[in-house]
């Protein structure tokens, strides 16, 4: 097993991981937001990958979300949390909260969202499209830290990298979303097709721009609490490693098995070259 990290804005460094190398890895999508940092925390093998690129340098859309999945199913990641910073619709989630993501409203416009196509069909079900085995072990750690927290919450993805209109903002609250941001699509969508157990821990940093009695959301407002909230971000990967103890989680949630009835192209058309590319992360349903 190992576990991938993929640190969101402000979460660019891990420094717990012990035998560290960083990693240059290639896939058939192209190359990762940068390289990947191995190692191990406890008796966990970890892959850390800052999704934005060590300096911050890739915006949402620029962002080659097939190239990290792909990298990190290559470096043998069974199960992969992520870290994002979001907005919240809810009085009750103020900044320096974690939600514990169990779905997700995606309003992207302009990513490619799948490994599939180029002749070969598949439809994988993102009915339930977190992990709920691995949302049990990071729920634990919250607890074991104390940091505030809430189990389950829906986020709607935006394009970005503009925030939202009061209009807009106003409009997901009252559809009864609760965080926003704008990277955990098509990330978790890529995560299942390629059979990866993934949640999302998303770290609320603002009120968005819906709030009459606080300033509507922009990146200064964003980092402060991202900085005075890094080191819960660290420990809370520490503990969810430790907790792990050099096991995949007991997926009760069938990511693993996601493909299993998803490919509905008949094999005698799959083009090899297509195949031959979907190897890394479809390879166990395409032989
Ligand atoms: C820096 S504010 C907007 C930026 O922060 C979030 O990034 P991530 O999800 O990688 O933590 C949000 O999605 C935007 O990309
Ligand atoms: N309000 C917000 N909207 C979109 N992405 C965010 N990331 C952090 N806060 C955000």
């Amino acid at each position: 097993m190992r576990l991938g990290i993929v640190g969101g804005s402000g979460l660019y460094q891990m420094a717990a991981v012990e035998d560290a190398e960083l990693v240059e890895i290639e896939t058939p999508w192209g190359k990762p937001s940068d390289s990947l940092l191995l190692g191990r925390i406890g008796d966990t093998p970890v892959a850390f990958l800052p999704r934005h690129g060590r300096g911050h340098r890739l915006t949402p859309t620029e962002l080659n979300y097939r190239a990290n999945i792909a990298a990190l199913k290559m470096v043998g990641c069974t199960d992969v949390l992520s870290i994002s910073a979001c907005g919240s619709f809810r009085e009750e989630l103020p900044p320096g909260t974690f939600v514990l993501v169990d779905q997700y409203v995606d309003r992207t416009r302009r990513r490619t969202n799948s490994f599939f196509g180029d002749g070969v069909v598949a439809h994988v079900s993102l009915a339930q499209p977190s992990c709920g085995s691995l949302a049990d072990v990071t729920e634990d750690a919250l607890k074991a830290l104390g940091l505030s927290h809430r189990r389950g919450g829906s986020y709607l993805v935006m394009e970005g990298p503009q925030f939202s209109s009061r209009a807009e903002s106003l409009l997901y609250r009252a559809a009864g979303l609760d965080v926003i941001g704008m990277t955990a699509m098509p990330e978790a969508a890529l995560a299942r097709e390629a059979e990866l157990c993934y949640q999302t821990v998303a770290m609320v940093t603002d009120f968005d721009a819906w709030h009459g009695e606080h300033e509507a959301v922009d990146v200064a407002q964003v980092l402060e609490v991202l900085h005075r909230n890094v080191a819960n971000s660290q420990s809370l990967v520490v503990a969810v490693a430790e907790r792990l103890g050099g096991r995949a989680t007991a997926c009760a949630s069938g990511c693993r098995t996601a493909l299993d009835h998803a490919v509905i192209t008949d094999r005698s058309v799959w083009p090899e070259d297509t195949v031959a590319r979907l190897a890394v992360v479809a390879g166990r349903v395409l032989k």
